[in-house]
């Protein structure tokens, strides 16, 4: 007979390693480029998976990070690895994108941050309401993201569907 519970906490335990990592620590190395470029970046498409913190379902998503430096830019596989980590947690797709905002805000205080999170909800397809195909928008936009809209329409053009 299989050991199911077993079989379950192994699952599990793969499904969240690497949840308790520090974000600020992952944005940690950062680069001087203070006067060679002071333009936005942008990381499109990132890939997650987390699980809703209702019924640990999955949420399999993507995610735009931008940001304005301000001096320092970081290394950029970084921006990918604080979404996994945040994504390796029990989320709300709410929390979990101006978690990110507000990591890369503190870690880099650059001119702004801007993050858009699309993901489709299984707590709503494979169960509960059965809906297939929906998904779900979040955006977090801070610093010139949320008080200018060139930078923020900027942003948006890049947010391809
Ligand atoms: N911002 C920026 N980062 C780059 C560019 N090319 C490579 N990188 C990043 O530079 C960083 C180099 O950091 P390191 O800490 O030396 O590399 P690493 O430990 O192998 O980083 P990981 O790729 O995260 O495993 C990585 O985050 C790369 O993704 C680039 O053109 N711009």
């Amino acid at each position: 007979m299989l050991d199911t519970p077993a079989r379950a906490a192994r699952a599990f335990e793969e499904y969240f390693a690497g949840y308790e990592q520090d974000p600020i620590q992952i944005l940690d190395r950062t680069f001087d480029e203070t006067g060679s470029y002071e333009e936005m970046v942008i990381l499109r498409g990132i890939s997650f998976e987390s699980h809703c913190e209702h019924h640990i379902a999955p949420i399999i998503g993507r995610a735009w990070v931008a940001y304005v430096p301000d001096g320092r830019v970081v290394g950029i596989s970084k921006l990918a690895r604080v979404v996994q980590v945040y994504a390796k947690r029990f989320q709300i797709q709410e929390r979990m994108t101006s978690e990110i905002a507000s990591a890369v805000q503190k870690a880099l205080k650059p001119k702004g941050v801007g993050v858009i999170l699309k993901a489709n909800h299984h707590c709503m397809s494979s169960r509960g309401v059965q809906k297939i195909g929906s998904d779900m928008v979040t955006s977090c936009m801070l610093g010139c993201f949320r008080d200018n809209p060139i930078s923020r329409q900027e942003f948006m053009a890049m947010v391809e569907d």
